[in-house]
Order: structure tokens, then C-alpha cells, then sequence
């Protein structure tokens, strides 16, 4: 007789292999409570031990669910117009945490630290530092959200392709023109395309030469951070400008006084953000690696301690005698940044601006329409949060 066999008997469980699973998951649940829970609290005790003042940390969200909360409802307040004490509308919560805390605060990015510096001297020390300590924070984690496939992350996915197509088919356009001997037109492009062949001396190859990425990279680098600033730099100067009627007649004069206090008043990009990527010491205090150190310069540029009572008036005359003088001697003007990372675009920026803004004096009076709101509005760079509807006249 032929003896019977049970199931489990023919397939045995494969012990080795969920003890292996569970000791995996294991390992990335203790992984996941590390960076959500004990980090941050380690990270919170040797800052607070140190007198640092800010709010405390609470699980995963830290401050954002407050942050977006204070945001709304300073959106739905809209400001005077002429008012230009625009920080409590633009970073209500940044702006209540200093108020509270002091001029150096902490405040939880979900579960990063991140202090706020609105001490000139020591952004710049920040910004100047050259040894490594600060770096441009990344995010991979919010990276890696952007390869689900929702509808929005397809939809940028197609432009990312268009735009890489469009500009490998116009720099491969360029190389083959440079290669046939004509000029390179002495734009950036072909600047860069030119040094970038003399290094791979014809050979197509060289170390310290740039790939066609990498120069598409580039390209993309310097649109956006030349693009969006310059337009909100303009727009805000305009809306300014039409507050502030008299001053059209002088900027038709002066300039660069004016686009230097539009910059104080609504600097584009509203604050400059490091990560400690080793421990360091500043203004006395130790920083463990992994917190987000940010330079808030529009708290800088609104303090009444540094530019003097009059610092929410629209005064171009301030920067009169230089920039120096404006901020009695703290060197407080951070629009471009600071340090070996400084907006290496800001002279062209400010010849830009100066042109595209004298064209439009030479042959336009501007007012406010009434549907103007006066709502700054932070989206990376800072917005007029309604548009900015401005009549023109023709003079
Ligand atoms: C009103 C106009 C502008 C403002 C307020 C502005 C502001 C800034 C600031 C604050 C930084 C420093 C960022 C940091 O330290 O992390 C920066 C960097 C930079 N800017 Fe500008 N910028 C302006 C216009 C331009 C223009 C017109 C260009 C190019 C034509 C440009 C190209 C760049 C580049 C390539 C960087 C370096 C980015 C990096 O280091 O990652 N910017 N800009």
C-alpha cells in the first residue's frame, strides 16, 4: 500500500527564510523610529542643553502642521496698501517663533531641526564657510515621492523629457556650428561650449570636461535661478512703484537705489538654507551634523535694530550713499547671498532689471488697479499672491 503523505509534510515552511524577513523588518523599524523619534530627540537635548530656545519636537510632522496653519490665515489678511512690514503676513510662522524666541530660533522641519539665523554677522560666517560644514540641504526622501506614478509626477516627468530633448537637440546644434568655425555668438552657451571643447582638446575626451547632461544641468540651472527671481524683482518693483507715485519721476533719475530697496523690502528668494554636515561651532554654540540652518533674509532686512525705525518705509534714499551706510555698518544686504556661493548672476540681474525698468519709466506712468490684493506670497520665491494688476499710461 502506498503510505499517504500530508501537505505539510511535502512542502516544509521555509523557517530560514522568515526569520530572515522579520529580522528585516525588524532592522528598518528600528531604522524608521531612529530618524523619526530618537535623532530628534538626541539632536533637541544637545541643542536646548546649550540655551538654544525654539518649539519642541512633536512626532513626524514637527512644526508644519502649525506652519501651514498660521499661513492660511495670514493669506486670507490681506495687508494695507503701502505697507510694507510684510513678514508677519509672508512667514507668519517664522516671524512668531523669533518674536518669542529670540533672533536665533529653532523650529522642527517634520523630524529635522532647523535653526533660523537673523544675525547678519553670523549668516555670514555660514555662508562663508569654505571647510565643508555647511552644505545645500537635500531632501531625497521628498525626491523619492516624485517616482509615484501620479497623474502630476507624469505630467512633470513629460516636461523634464521635452525640456532635455529641446536642449540637447540646440546644444548638439551649437557643437556641429563651433566645429564648422562659426562664432559662438558670445552667449553662455556657446561660452561654455567653447571652453568645455578646448578642454577635451579634440580628442572627445578629458576628466575635467562636461558631459552633454551635464551641461544641460546647467542650462536648466541658470534659467531658473535667473528666471523667476528677475521676474518677481521687476513685478514688485512696479507694484512698488505705483504705491509710491513720486518715486517714478526720481527712478526715471535713479535707479539703482530703487531696485536695492524693492530687493530690502521683498527679497525673492526670502531665505538661504545650509545643512550641518559635520559638528560645528558657531556664535558659541555646537551644532551636531544633520540640522538645517537657515538664513532668514527677510527677518534681516525688516530689523528695525539694523536699519533703524524706519525700516518698513519705502526709502530709497537710505542706499544713497552706498549699501553700507544703509544698514549703518552691518553689511545686513543679503539679496544675492553671501560668501563663495554668492548669485553669481547679480550683476547681470541688476543690469537687467535697470533696463528693462528704465524702458518701462521712459514710456509709461503706472498706478495700482483697484483689484490689487497686497498679499506677499512665498512659492520659492516671493509673489505678489493675487498677481500684481497695474494700470499703465502711455507719457
Ligand atoms: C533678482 C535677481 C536674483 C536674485 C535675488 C538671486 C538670488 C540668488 C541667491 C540668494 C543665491 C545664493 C543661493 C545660496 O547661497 O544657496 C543665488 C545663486 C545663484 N544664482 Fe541668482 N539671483 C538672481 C538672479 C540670477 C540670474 C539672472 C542668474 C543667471 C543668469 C542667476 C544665477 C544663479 C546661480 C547659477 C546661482 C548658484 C546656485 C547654486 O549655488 O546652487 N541668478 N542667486
Amino acid at each position: 500500500m502506498v503510505p499517504r503523505t500530508t501537505f505539510a509534510a511535502a512542502v516544509p515552511l521555509p523557517w530560514g527564510l522568515l526569520v530572515g524577513v522579520l529580522v528585516g523588518l525588524l532592522w528598518a523599524a528600528g531604522r524608521l523610529l531612529n530618524r523619526l523619534w530618537w535623532q530628534p530627540r538626541r539632536l533637541e537635548r544637545v541643542l536646548s542643553s546649550q540655551g538654544f530656545r525654539g518649539t519642541s519636537y512633536r512626532f513626524l510632522t514637527g512644526d508644519l502642521k502649525d506652519f501651514a496653519r498660521l499661513n492660511q490665515e495670514a493669506w486670507s489678511r490681506p495687508l494695507p496698501l503701502r505697507c510694507h512690514d510684510i513678514a508677519p503676513r509672508a512667514i507668519p510662522f517664522l516671524y512668531n517663533n523669533m518674536r518669542e524666541h529670540g533672533k536665533t530660533s529653532l523650529s522642527w522641519f517634520g523630524p529635522i531641526p532647523k535653526v533660523t539665523i537673523a544675525d547678519p554677522e553670523l549668516a555670514k560666517d555660514v555662508l562663508s564657510s569654505k571647510f565643508g560644514h555647511f552644505e545645500k540641504p537635500r531632501f531625497p526622501a521628498l525626491f523619492k515621492l516624485l517616482l509615484l506614478p501620479t497623474e502630476n509626477n507624469r505630467k512633470m516627468c513629460r516636461i523634464n523629457k521635452e525640456i532635455g530633448t529641446i536642449l540637447r537637440d540646440l546644444i548638439e546644434k551649437r557643437i556641429q556650428a563651433i566645429k564648422e568655425g562659426e562664432s559662438t555668438r558670445h552667449d553662455l552657451l556657446g561660452l561654455l561650449l567653447e571652453s568645455n571643447m578646448r578642454e577635451t582638446d579634440g580628442t572627445g575626451k578629458s576628466g575635467m570636461a562636461m558631459t552633454i547632461e551635464d551641461i544641460i544641468g546647467e542650462c536648466k540651472l541658470f534659467y531658473f535661478a535667473g528666471m523667476e527671481t528677475m521676474s518677481v524683482l521687476l513685478t514688485w518693483t512696479m507694484v512698488v512703484l505705483s504705491m509710491h507715485p513720486e518715486w517714478q519721476d526720481r527712478a526715471r533719475e535713479e535707479v539703482t537705489m530703487i531696485l536695492y530697496e524693492v530687493l530690502r523690502l521683498y527679497p525673492p528668494g526670502n531665505k538661504i538654507s545650509r545643512k550641518t554636515y559635520k559638528e560645528v561651532e558657531l556664535g558659541g554654540i555646537v551644532y551636531p551634523a544633520g540640522v538645517i540652518v537657515e538664513m532668514s533674509v527677510l527677518m534681516i532686512h525688516h530689523d528695525p535694530d539694523i536699519w533703524g525705525s524706519d525700516v518698513h518705509e519705502f526709502k530709497p534714499d537710505r542706499f544713497s550713499e552706498g549699501i553700507c551706510k544703509a544698514s549703518k555698518g552691518h553689511a545686513a544686504f543679503l539679496p544675492f547671498g553671501w560668501g563663495p556661493r554668492i548669485c553669481i548672476g547679480q550683476n547681470f540681474a541688476l543690469l537687467e532689471a535697470k533696463i528693462a525698468l528704465c524702458m518701462i519709466l521712459q514710456r509709461f506712468e503706472f498706478e495700482l488697479a483697484p483689484s490689487y490684493t497686497h498679499v506677499p506670497h512665498i512659492v520659492v520665491a516671493m509673489h505678489p499672491m493675487h498677481g500684481a494688476q497695474v494700470k499703465l499710461r502711455v507719457i
